[in-house]
């Protein structure tokens, strides 16, 4: 039986807490009988007047990375929760958002929302959109690009951990006009969490220890995602090769992002564009001239690093820029953007620090 799994979790100022329980199936969900298990404070049994979160799919990585003081207390519904993380994957999620009550605010992880054309998403994921209608009021989530979009918006669709990485350095310097648009090359690197919990022969430690691999070559699904925000940065079309591979590490992601510069433009303008951008953001951060930022640097943490070097050959710059794949690829950007959402300080349960080098 195809299940989800609802956690709920209550904070404001002086309270946080959680619980898990299992939904019902979503062909019950559809039938209007979903009946969860959810908590309330452990003193009053009561949800207080806070923000209460449901997370749909809370047992798996991306829903279980907030949620470590979890206690299942009593039955519920979603008219008890204002929010919900959809953290299932992409192709159950469509159905399920659809069935949720209008009142809610809800941030996807899924991809199910991202591809603002229906018929490019029905290409690169194989199958029709189940709620097209619902497309139409989306909003992307990468925050600190559409933070005033997302401030009004009910439903976001979190970016891919990719296409984070990836569109944090890049969409500045096409806005600024710094670099050309033709032959951007992406080689990307993702921890093995990224392929979520549920077991796969080919995410074995003995397929993946001591050995990496390129993998959907030409036609990852990230491919589109990433062309849109780059196009919408540019405002015209953007293509890019794109690479991904899979490296012998839990968690961690970088991309290497191989460039032409516009014509005049140094390597300096670039790493000023990215200071000026980036200056006021806490979770975005360009690292000093010449430090190489290093997974290891934003572990558990909702930061980006980023930083811009000249290639030997002239006109060219190398960027690269690491990420947490289940934090600011996931479920720390997904906190961000409900914190934006609900007026909340943005940095509202995402204080890990990264280690600065
Ligand atoms: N992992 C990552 O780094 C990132 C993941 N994402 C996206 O976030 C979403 C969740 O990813 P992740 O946490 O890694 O995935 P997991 O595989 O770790 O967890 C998936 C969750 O969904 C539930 N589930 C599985 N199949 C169904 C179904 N048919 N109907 C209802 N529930 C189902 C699982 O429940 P059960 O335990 O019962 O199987 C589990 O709770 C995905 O869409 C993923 O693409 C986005 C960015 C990064
Ligand atoms: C290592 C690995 O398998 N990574 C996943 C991407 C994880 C992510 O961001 O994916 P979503 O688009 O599904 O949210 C992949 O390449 O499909």
């Amino acid at each position: 039986m195809s299940t989800a799994s609802f956690t709920s979790n209550f904070f404001g100022t002086g309270c946080f807490w959680k619980v898990e329980s299992r939904i019902s199936t979503v062909k019950k969900q559809n039938e209007g009988k979903m009946f969860v298990k959810c908590a309330v404070n452990t003193k009053t049994q009561k949800p207080e007047k806070a923000v209460r979160i449901g997370v749909l799919g809370a047992s798996g990585y991306t829903g279980s990375e907030d949620l470590p003081d979890m206690v299942a207390i009593k039955d519920t519904n979603f008219s008890d929760v204002d929010a919900v993380f959809c953290c299932l994957p992409h192709g159950t999620t469509q159905e399920i958002i659809k069935a949720l009550p209008r009142s809610l605010k809800i941030v996807d992880l899924s991809a199910d929302f991202r591809l603002r054309d229906i018929s490019e998403y029905e290409e690169w994921y194989g199958q029709a959109h189940r709620a097209p209608d619902l497309q139409k009021e989306v909003v992307y989530g990468l925050t600190e690009v559409l933070r005033e979009e997302i401030k009004s918006a009910r439903l976001v669709a979190n970016p891919g951990c990719y296409p984070t990485s990836i569109q944090l350095p890049l969409v500045p310097l096409i806005k600024a006009n710094l670099i050309e648009y033709r032959n951007i090359i992406i080689d990307a690197k993702s921890g093995v969490s990224g392929a979520g919990r549920g077991a796969k022969e080919a995410n074995l430690y003995t397929e993946i220890a001591e050995g990496i691999y390129s993998y959907g070559i030409t036609r990852h699904r990230h491919v589109p995602e990433i062309e849109q925000g780059l196009s919408d940065a540019a405002n015209s079309k953007i293509t890019v090769s794109f690479t991904p591979h899979l490296m012998p590490m839990i968690r961690g992601m970088q991309s290497t992002i191989y460039l032409e510069m516009a014509p005049g433009v140094t390597i300096e303008d670039l790493y000023q564009q990215l200071k000026i951008s980036y200056e006021d953001e806490e979770f975005v951060v360009l690292l000093e001239r010449g430090v190489v930022p290093r997974t290891h640097n934003v572990r558990g943490s909702n930061y980006c690093f980023i930083n811009v070097f000249p290639d030997r050959i002239p006109g060219r710059a190398i960027i690269t820029s690491v990420i947490d794949n289940l934090v600011k690829g996931a479920s720390g950007q997904a906190l961000q953007n409900l914190n934006v959402m609900m007026g909340y300080p943005e940095n509202t349960g995402l204080l890990y620090q990264p280690l600065f080098p």
